[in-house]
């Protein structure tokens, strides 16, 4: 794989010759991750391609990902393919900008700070006590089941629970098909006006009326209620009767929380199954560290800094299968990138996926090897060549709950049992907005004595 810095072509960074109106559009919409590093080889850390009519620069290389997320962020805007999220989510969080971002993310910082987030844990707990009930029956009757489905359902009862103080359990049946169709359609219809009644824009809609329907019910009760609670949506309300926010902002920053909370904490849960099932020495150490840890016990969040190998497990299967696998921006004026000109108004992808792959950065990056967040060596690593939560203003609100949720789950199920692919073999990434197993994620359980 490349290690080069650059490889440009005068001060123009190389890169495919695209014949086609459309560019490379076919082949990132056919196998978005392989063409991804395909050209990585063949062009270096910095290339260009096109996606239809939209020139995009591909990032690989830490430096350059400081560069355009943390260290001249101001010349960026989130651009044109987050203005695309409008279509499901409207203006929330990740399409706003500047002053407006900042007021609504001060309103909604407090309910996602590390301390406040421990609220969270008896959520995030007794949802999997109840999901590890199910699984129990499965693992007796030796039944194979799709766990990634009962993992969306966890993370978004946890997420009703802890963030809106609202049961959301009874919408799982239709808001986990209706999210995974929505980020699917979001990065595969990036150029095809919304207004133009295709099947799949017509799919969108529909998406988008289920979401809207879950959000005005969880305002309504808490309007109606005068639930005295302290969550995020109060925190939302707060704002809007003292007249600093709409209630349609209010509603568009609820929506954008819950699609872009719950698919990326299920889509990283389920990668780490995916790890347990293909790596039993990995398994069997967090296993033996559950037992040593809990003594058989429920995990509780003061258990969190001994289970250090689960975390490590944890990273790791952040970095090899980012859940958010393409970051994008527009530069405002022209820029340069490791000697490159970045003209205004193109696109920025700072790419994830291949950041945690740099072979500079990352000894034979292939290797699950959670060993290499052992501190301290994990500490002179460069700030941007681990990056699943993103890096700068926008960096993830939602990291510690997220984070949280995977250290308390994770021990509580290798702890009950043993789990194995069925069948067996590698998981390819299926990249849409979120990067998940391809397939979902078919398992067989088997009780620990
Ligand atoms: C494993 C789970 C998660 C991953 C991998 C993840 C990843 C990310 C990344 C990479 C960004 C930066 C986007 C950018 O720079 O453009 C981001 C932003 C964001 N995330 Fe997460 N996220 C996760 C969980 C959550 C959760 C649980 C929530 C909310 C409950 C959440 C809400 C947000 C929001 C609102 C933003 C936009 C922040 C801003 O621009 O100010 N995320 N996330």
């Amino acid at each position: 794989m490349s290690n080069q810095l650059h490889n440009p072509i005068g001060n123009n960074p190389a890169g495919p010759k695209e014949r086609s109106m459309l560019g490379s559009l076919t082949a990132f919409r056919r196998n978005p991750t392989g063409m991804l590093i395909d050209y990585w080889q063949r062009y270096g850390d910095l290339y260009r391609m096109r996606l239809g009519p939209y020139p995009v620069y591909v990032v690989t290389h830490p430096d350059h990902a400081q560069h355009v997320l943390v260290d001249n962020h101001n010349n960026y805007s989130r651009g044109k393919f987050f203005k695309n999220f409008e279509r499901i989510i409207g203006k929330g969080l990740v399409s706003i900008e500047g002053e407006e971002w900042k007021k609504h993310r001060r309103t909604m910082q407090p309910s996602f700070q590390r301390n406040y987030v421990t609220n969270y844990a008896e959520a995030a707990i007794q949802g999997a006590l109840r999901m590890l009930e199910t699984w129990d029956l499965n693992a007796k009757d030796d039944r194979p089941f799709d766990a990634a489905f009962d993992l969306f359902q966890l993370v978004l009862t946890t997420f009703g629970q802890s963030l809106y103080s609202t049961d959301l359990s009874p919408y799982a049946d239709d808001f986990i098909p209706y999210a995974h169709e929505g980020s699917l359609q979001l990065i595969q219809n990036v150029l095809l006006p919304e207004w133009v009644p295709t099947p799949k824009n017509l799919q969108l809609k529909e998406v988008r009326r289920l979401f809207d329907r879950m959000v005005a019910g969880v305002i309504r009760e808490h309007q109606g209620a005068n639930s005295g609670a302290r969550d995020v949506v109060s925190a939302l309300l707060a704002q809007q009767s003292n007249g600093s926010l709409t209630l349609e902002q209010v509603h568009y920053e609820l929506l954008t929380l819950l699609f872009v909370g719950t698919d990326t904490t299920t889509a990283a849960l389920s990668w780490a199954m995916y790890v347990l099932s293909v790596y039993p020495e990995v398994q069997q150490r967090m296993y033996e560290e559950a037992r040593d840890v809990l003594n058989g016990r429920t995990p509780t969040v003061d258990d969190l800094p001994e289970l250090e190998y689960t975390k490590r497990v944890i990273q790791e299967v952040l970095r090899l299968y980012p859940p958010v696998w393409i970051l994008t921006r527009d530069p405002i004026e022209d820029d340069m990138i490791g000697g490159c000109r970045i003209p205004a108004g193109s696109t920025v992808m700072v790419n994830p996926y291949l950041v945690h792959r740099h072979p500079a950065f990352w000894e034979n990056p292939e290797a699950f090897n959670p060993d290499r967040f052992l501190e301290p060596q994990i500490k002179e690593q460069h700030r941007c060549a681990f990056i699943p939560f993103g890096a700068g203003q926008h960096q993830c609100i939602g990291m510690h709950s997220a984070m949280q949720q995977m250290h308390l789950t994770l021990p509580m199920i290798v702890q009950r049992f043993r789990v194995h692919m069925e069948p067996s073999g590698t998981v390819a990434p299926s990249p849409s907005l979120t990067l998940h197993p391809n397939h979902g994620l078919r398992v067989r359980l088997q009780r620990r004595g």
